[in-house]
């Protein structure tokens, strides 16, 4: 058998572009890379951020391990006067590994008043969050609603007498339910609650509350909080429920920069009802560059890997091949390592349209709202709904090791599948999307220039200018045909939702009848945006031949795999052809054999560190079979020759007379 590391080598020293190069694009230049390095230095090197006995430990260690790592975290940001929250994400993408029991504290909490307290509430909450003396969170949803916010039943009373508004938690269906942090962690919650003033009720508005004692952390007066129990996956995190029980708290409570209730309880209505939905539209644009990120480390263990596994010899006597020569292995992988590539860059796009849109809104051009939640919902869906899928794909894709914890992938996959659920059900989101496409199909004036080509009305007996499997590797044609694709099923959607409502069916139900329809148009649209930004995106770049031509040929796998495995959207009205779907699938075989020498450097450029990748199959130096065995040999039940249960249970039967 080849030596494991000796594989990786080889692969190296084919690799045709100098992976360094690849990793500054990746990390948005040489100084982002430096900056990087900086701050991984200041936290690989700390023991206590070693992950190598982390999948031993049960659900509660992994939580109090966390906690743990978290105040070293706090401690090393401050010491070094860490406050830029880019560097903090940094972190979090490239060096921890696991989920924080503080990470709604940054990610929620803080942006939550920040962007909806007044200046006055943010000089005195904002410092207290900056600097750990509060941990908070984000409580929205309830047992009984989490898509429909406008259904929440938590209400938060105003009493003019006091100047204090009292907080309750009606019936059993409105105690608050999962939200990250809220069990054992958090001091303080943004809630969000229906604000009545003189019996009328003004709607959803949020509101600060101290879940616990700062002297000995416990539970204030009527609340009732704790952890809601064991999931699928991200143990590290203590998602809780909370309970309150006529809580008051002081009418500055209530953050107003939108919405203000003064003294004497005067009303005064937001300028759009939807800021307040500010903070998740936040959190969709993370989850993008997130499940970009996860991608990213699935594809680099599983393709590593591959190149270091061999399997099934093709003649007798003859070395195994590298699984990663099975154009099978190459078929699940490829796609998954184009994907994460094309992901990254839809990320970097959703992030600075974020910020140009909410500075539009912060200074007042409210049109931007819908603008950034319509792109935001619907990237949000696509992006973690595949990546979700190709993590899996890639643990599949490691056979028996796959299964095995210490492959990474199997916490990575269970950390990952609630992405496709928290910050709005994904379904919920593609609708969203949807409605906001149609609304721009119908009236030109709202389009923004990034969704332009809704305007141009789908040519009916359109074809598809490819002639040769050559032409697929031209960027516009393949954006072409997901343009042609979008445009039609938007077309098609508002069609679908006219007819529903010329039967006779009123809007509601007319437009839960077109839902399959809007949630079709609001992927195709997805597919669209995130196949022209990956080819515009990287044509622009200034970098060796090399590295744009495994870009492109990225950027084609991504292109043509969507078209294959949607091959019946582009059939049925004959845009593509039968003979051009046989050029696409021959396309694919050979782009898989252009990227075949660039596999281990395409995924080395992302430079993950093995600290946070917590893989034996996927580290850089390909050790894989030397890691699974001291890592096994150092499993709980290995600490003895003879188990406990041999003595409590084995024994006597191992002994009994037959
Ligand atoms: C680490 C993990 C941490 C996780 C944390 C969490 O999960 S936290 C919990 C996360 N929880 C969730 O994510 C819950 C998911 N649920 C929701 O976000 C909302 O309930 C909803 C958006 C589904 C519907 O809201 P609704 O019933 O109020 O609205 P509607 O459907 O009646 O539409 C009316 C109009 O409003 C528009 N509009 C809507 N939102 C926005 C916006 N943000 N901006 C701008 N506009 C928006 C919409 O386009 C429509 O426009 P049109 O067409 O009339 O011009
Ligand atoms: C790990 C995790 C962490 C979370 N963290 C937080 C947090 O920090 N803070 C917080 O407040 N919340 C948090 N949540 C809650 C999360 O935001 C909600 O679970 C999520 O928004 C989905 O809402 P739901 O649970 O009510 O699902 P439901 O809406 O009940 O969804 C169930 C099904 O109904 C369908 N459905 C629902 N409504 C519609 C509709 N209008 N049209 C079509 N189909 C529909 C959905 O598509 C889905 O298939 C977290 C959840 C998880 C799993």
């Amino acid at each position: 058998m080849a030596s494991p590391s000796s594989d990786l080598d080889r692969e190296r020293r084919k690799c045709t572009f100098n992976v360094a190069e690849l990793t500054d694009i990746i990390n948005g230049g040489r100084e982002k890379t430096e900056r990087r390095q900086y701050l991984e230095s200041l936290v690989l090197n700390e023991p206590i951020f070693n992950y190598d006995d982390y999948y031993f430990l049960s659900r509660e260690e992994k939580y109090s391990d966390a906690v743990k790592k978290t105040v070293r975290l706090v401690q090393v940001l401050k010491q070094h006067n860490i406050e830029d929250p880019e560097d903090y994400q940094t972190l979090l993408k490239y060096v921890l590994n696991l989920n924080l029991p503080i990470a709604l504290h940054n990610s929620m909490f803080r942006p939550t008043i920040r962007d909806q307290g007044t200046d006055e509430q943010r000089k005195k909450w904002l410092p207290l969050a900056n600097d750990y003396k509060i941990i908070g969170t984000y409580a929205q949803t309830e047992l009984g609603h989490g898509t429909f916010i406008r259904g929440l039943e938590t209400t938060s009373t105003y009493d003019p007498k006091r100047e204090e508004f009292v907080l309750n938690t009606p019936t059993l269906t409105a105690t608050k339910w999962w939200p990250g942090c809220l069990g054992k962690t958090s001091t303080h919650a943004v809630v969000m609650a229906q604000l009545y003033i003189k019996n009328q009720c003004y709607g959803i508005h949020s509101f600060i509350i101290q879940l616990r004692s700062l002297k000995d952390h416990s539970p204030m007066p009527g609340v009732t909080v704790g952890d809601i129990g064991n999931k699928v996956g991200l143990e590290t995190n203590d998602n809780g429920f909370l309970a309150m029980d006529n809580v008051r708290i002081p009418r500055e409570n209530m953050l107003m920069r939108h919405a203000q209730v003064y003294p004497d309880g005067t009303y005064r209505k937001p300028a759009n009802s939807k800021l307040v939905y500010g903070t998740m539209v936040l959190l969709r644009a993370t989850v993008v560059s997130e499940s970009a990120t996860n991608l990213s480390k699935a594809a680099t263990i599983a393709i590593r890997y591959s190149c270091v596994r061999r399997q099934t010899e093709a003649k007798p006597g003859e070395l195994e091949p590298q699984i990663i020569d099975y154009v099978t292995q190459q078929h699940k992988l490829v796609p998954q390592l184009a994907t994460a590539y094309a992901f990254a860059w839809i990320a970097r796009y959703m992030m600075s349209t974020y910020h140009a849109l909410h500075a539009d809104i912060e200074s007042g051009h409210l049109g931007a709202l819908q603008e950034l939640h319509g792109i935001s919902s619907g990237l949000k869906a696509f992006t973690a709904e595949m990546s979700v899928s190709g993590i899996e794909v890639c643990r599949r894709a490691c056979g028996g090791h796959g299964f095995s914890a210490a492959s990474g992938l199997v916490s990575m996959y269970k950390d990952r599948l609630p992405s496709c659920t928290y910050e709005g059900e994904n379904t919920v989101l593609y609708l969203q999307t949807a409605r906001f496409l149609l609304k721009c199909f119908r009236q030109p004036s709202i389009t923004p220039s990034s969704m332009s080509y809704i305007q141009v009305k789908p040519l009916p007996g359109a074809r598809w200018g490819v002639k040769s499997p050559e032409d697929l590797m031209k960027p516009i044609l393949l954006v072409e045909a997901f343009e042609h694709r979008a445009q039609r099923t938007i077309k098609s959607a508002a069609q679908f939702l006219e007819s529903q409502i010329s039967q006779g069916l009123d809007t509601s139900e007319a437009m839960n009848r077109s839902g399959i329809e809007f949630v079709r148009c609001a992927k195709a649209h997805c597919y669209y945006f995130v196949t022209r930004n990956f080819f515009q995106s990287t044509a622009l770049l200034k970098c060796s031949k090399e590295i744009k031509e495994s870009l492109l040929t990225l950027g084609v796998v991504f292109a043509l795999n969507g078209i294959a495995d949607n091959s019946g959207e582009f059939l049925e009205d004959c845009f593509i052809t039968g003979t051009q779907m046989e050029f696409v699938r021959e396309r694919i075989l050979y782009c898989y054999k252009q990227l075949r020498p660039n596999l281990v450097g395409l995924v080395d450029a992302f430079a993950f560190a093995d600290q946070s990748l917590n893989s034996a199959l996927g580290a850089y130096d390909g050790d894989v079979y030397n890691r699974l065995y001291n890592w096994a040999k150092r499993a709980p039940l290995n600490k003895t020759d003879v188990h406990s249960s041999y003595h409590k249970y084995l024994k006597p039967i191992l002994k009994s007379k037959i």
